[in-house]
């Protein structure tokens, strides 16, 4: 049996409180593994009742004791709080998001939990009470004590997976940051975490061009042909099954996603674009090359919704349970 859970709260003022609550009161439906909450009780209450909920809340002193307690009411650890303030982010809010950040990533590095599920929060808010890094995926690999190209964001819904190669930077930026050490690196750990936590042995791993028709023989840009494709050439003869640089704006139409089993693609938004068109509510991110492990749901703090009742509790609650069966077969893993 895997160590329970350990989700982060998010910023208090988005729609996480909310979504966790709906989560814990569709554990059995949704088949979730046990799971507690690090911080935020009266946020927490507060983003319930906004749902019409009135959430049970325990609080636990260990994460072993959340197990005895997830069938009847939400556990709870750690007695840090807020003000609920839905929809206008603090300064003690945000506070609060990186304090529970840091404790269940914490929790999950020794152990004491099975991963981690990290509520959204927003990194310009964040970045008001000292957190560094471009977003929370950074943040995990300083944790594991990781370069932050070794954490490789994973977009995964019952579609598509889509990787980022490149993520948080300023578009005009991207072509230079498209080298074949990043796409061979990146290749590599999104390869060997498929195989390990979703029982793909040999992953077929699309590639996307980064401009259009992928260069069109290099008549539209040289990227494609004199980066990706070296690149390509290195890992089909290390056995990777790698094909591309495929054009991006036909690979994920329903016929050609047949076709591989992640999509790796040059951008941000040329991942993260299909992904939330087609399953914005399963949406997962999960971030491979850990060592332990971390999702969270596909979406951000939406601010605007927030404490309004309409917000999807969908992309939470498939982070919640890719994160469980995560842990499980590592658990499993370990055993063997
Ligand atoms: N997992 C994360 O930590 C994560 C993911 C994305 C964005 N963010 C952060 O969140 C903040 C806002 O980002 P954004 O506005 O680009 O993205 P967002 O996902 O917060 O919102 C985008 C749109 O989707 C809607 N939406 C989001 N989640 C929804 C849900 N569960 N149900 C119904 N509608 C939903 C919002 O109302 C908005 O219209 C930013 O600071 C960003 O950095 C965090
Ligand atoms: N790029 C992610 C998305 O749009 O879903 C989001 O910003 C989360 O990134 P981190 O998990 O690195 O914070």
């Amino acid at each position: 049996m895997a160590a329970p859970l350990a989700v982060s709260l998010g910023d208090p003022a988005g729609i996480a409180p909310e979504v966790i609550a709906e989560s814990w009161l569709r554990r059995e439906e949704e088949h979730l593994a046990p799971f507690f909450v690090v911080g935020g009780a009266q946020v927490l209450r507060a983003a319930a009742n906004s749902r019409g909920i009135d959430l049970p809340i325990v609080s636990i002193f260990t994460p072993g004791e959340a197990a005895d307690v997830f069938g009847s009411a939400l556990p709870l650890l750690g007695g840090e709080d807020c003000t609920p303030t839905f929809g206008e982010p603090t300064i003690e809010g945000a506070t609060l998001a990186l304090h529970s950040l840091t404790s269940a990533t914490a929790l999950a590095l020794s152990g004491e939990a099975g991963a981690v599920v990290t509520g959204p929060i927003a990194k310009s808010k964040l970045a008001e009470v000292g957190f560094t890094q471009p977003g929370q995926t950074e943040f995990l690999a300083d944790a594991c004590s990781l370069p932050h190209e070794a954490a490789v964001m994973m977009l995964a819904g019952p579609s598509l997976r889509t990787v980022p190669l490149t993520v948080h930077e300023a578009l005009s930026a991207v072509p230079a940051l498209v080298t074949r050490d990043l796409i061979e690196s990146k290749a590599r750990i999104v390869a060997r975490a498929l195989a390990r936590d979703f029982g793909l042995p040999s992953p077929r791993i699309a590639v996307t061009g980064l401009n259009p028709h992928a260069g069109e023989d290099g008549r539209m840009g040289t990227e494609d042909r004199d980066v990706i494709v070296p690149a390509l050439a290195t890992l089909q003869a290390e056995g990777l099954a790698v094909t591309g640089p495929h054009p991006a704006d036909a690979l994920f139409a329903a016929h050609a996603r047949d076709g591989y089993d992640v999509a790796l693609c040059m951008y941000h938004d040329q991942a993260l674009i299909p992904i939330k068109t087609l399953d914005f509510d399963q949406g997962v991110n999960v971030t491979l090359g850990l060592p332990i492990v971390r999702t969270s749901p596909d979406h951000g703090t939406a601010f605007p919704i927030a404490g309004k009742g309409v917000a999807s509790p969908g992309a939470m609650i498939a982070a919640i349970r890719m994160a469980g069966e995560c842990a499980a077969r590592r658990t499993v893993q370990k055993a063997a």
